[in-house]
């Protein structure tokens, strides 16, 4: 009998139903886990189930009874791959889930930072309007998003329900080759030459070595003036300090942030610690956090269990 343990079952809420699977199993749940207490909860797992609990290889290697890792996201950095991949350990990711929710989420920062929204709300609360004579004041920019220029770097699911959702707004779309490339595939500029011209950035690219600080000083000062940065991809592809002297020195024209380098991100984390700028907007990684996306994660989750057990696993990473 598979022997299924949910490491983060509180990733998902509680008003998403998580459909148990057809096949016979036992299921165990925990609503968090720490790094400490992996192993011993997954002793007897033949199934992990992971949203954002790491599983190194460390750890992985303390598990034989183990045969596939479902991971609960899209995002598969938090999993050895390499080491599942060499020892016979299947792990599947949940796909296109979220194309409603993630690219409204770009979006609404864009909106937000590009009309200085939290700066405005900032300074109502400040009693900045008390001190002005007029029934509005200008303390900072509002500009236009719809014939602006935006940026995507990663072309995939998310990267192109981005692209659809900018275009229908005015927007002029355009995507990045990869940084390290010497050659542009069709409908890609090279990366620099995005940063360059675009208005606005957004990332859609996974986490891994090669995109690890993929936007750090010297990629921030390629940026236009007055530009933004919308990262809901993974924190590491960004540099955190990096990116608040880009705010501060006033290159930078807002960024908006749904990821962190650890999450929850500690109160010293460079972007927690300048919450109060008035042109940085941050969320918990909440991008995803439609109903609707969840629900259709939770539905596709199950499904990519009971596809393992019957033998031919789906969404294998
Ligand atoms: N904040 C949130 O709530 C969520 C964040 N995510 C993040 O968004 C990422 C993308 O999701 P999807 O679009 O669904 O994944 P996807 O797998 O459909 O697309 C990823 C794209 O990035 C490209 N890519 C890979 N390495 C690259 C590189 N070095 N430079 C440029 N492009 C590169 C791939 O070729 C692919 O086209 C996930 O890996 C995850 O980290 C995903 C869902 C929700
Ligand atoms: O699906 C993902 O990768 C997310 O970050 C949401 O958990």
């Amino acid at each position: 009998m598979q022997q299924i343990v949910f490491l983060d079952r509180d990733t998902i809420p509680s008003q998403i139903t998580l459909p148990r699977p057809a096949f016979a199993h036992q299921w165990q749940e925990y609503p968090a886990t720490r790094p400490a207490q992996v192993v011993e909860r997954l002793q007897q797992a033949t199934i992990a189930i992971t949203n954002k609990v790491v599983l190194n290889a460390d750890t992985l290697r303390q598990l034989p009874q183990l045969r596939m890792v479902a991971i609960a996201a899209t995002g598969t950095n938090n999993v050895d791959l390499d080491y599942c991949r060499e020892h016979g350990i299947v792990v599947s990711n949940i796909r296109g889930y979220a194309t409603g929710s993630v690219p409204e989420h770009v979006i609404a920062m864009l909106f937000a930072l590009r009309r200085s929204l939290f700066a405005y709300h900032q300074d109502i609360q400040a009693g900045v309007w008390q001190e002005k004579q007029q029934f509005c004041f200008f303390t900072h920019p509002i500009g236009d998003v719809a014939g602006s220029t935006l940026g995507i770097i990663g072309s995939g699911s998310l990267g192109q329900a981005v692209a659809r959702l900018a275009s229908a707004i005015g927007m002029n779309v355009i995507f990045a080759e990869r940084k390290a490339a010497s050659e542009c595939r069709e409908g890609y500029l090279p990366f620099a030459q995005v940063l360059k011209e675009a208005d606005a950035i957004t990332l859609h690219c996974p986490l891994s070595e090669e995109t690890t600080d993929l936007i750090a000083a010297p990629e921030l000062a390629q940026m236009k003036p007055g530009s933004l940065l919308i990262n809901t991809g993974r924190g590491g592809l960004v540099n955190e300090a990096d990116l608040v002297a880009a705010l501060q020195s006033g290159h930078l024209g807002g960024a908006g942030c749904d990821v962190f380098t650890a999450e929850p991100a500690e109160p010293s984390n460079p972007l927690l610690a300048h919450a109060d700028l008035p042109n940085l907007l941050l969320t918990p990684h909440v991008a995803w956090g439609a109903d609707s996306a969840i629900q259709a994660l939770a539905n596709q989750l199950t499904e990519n269990l009971e596809a393992f057990v019957a033998g031919h696993p789906r969404n294998r990473v």
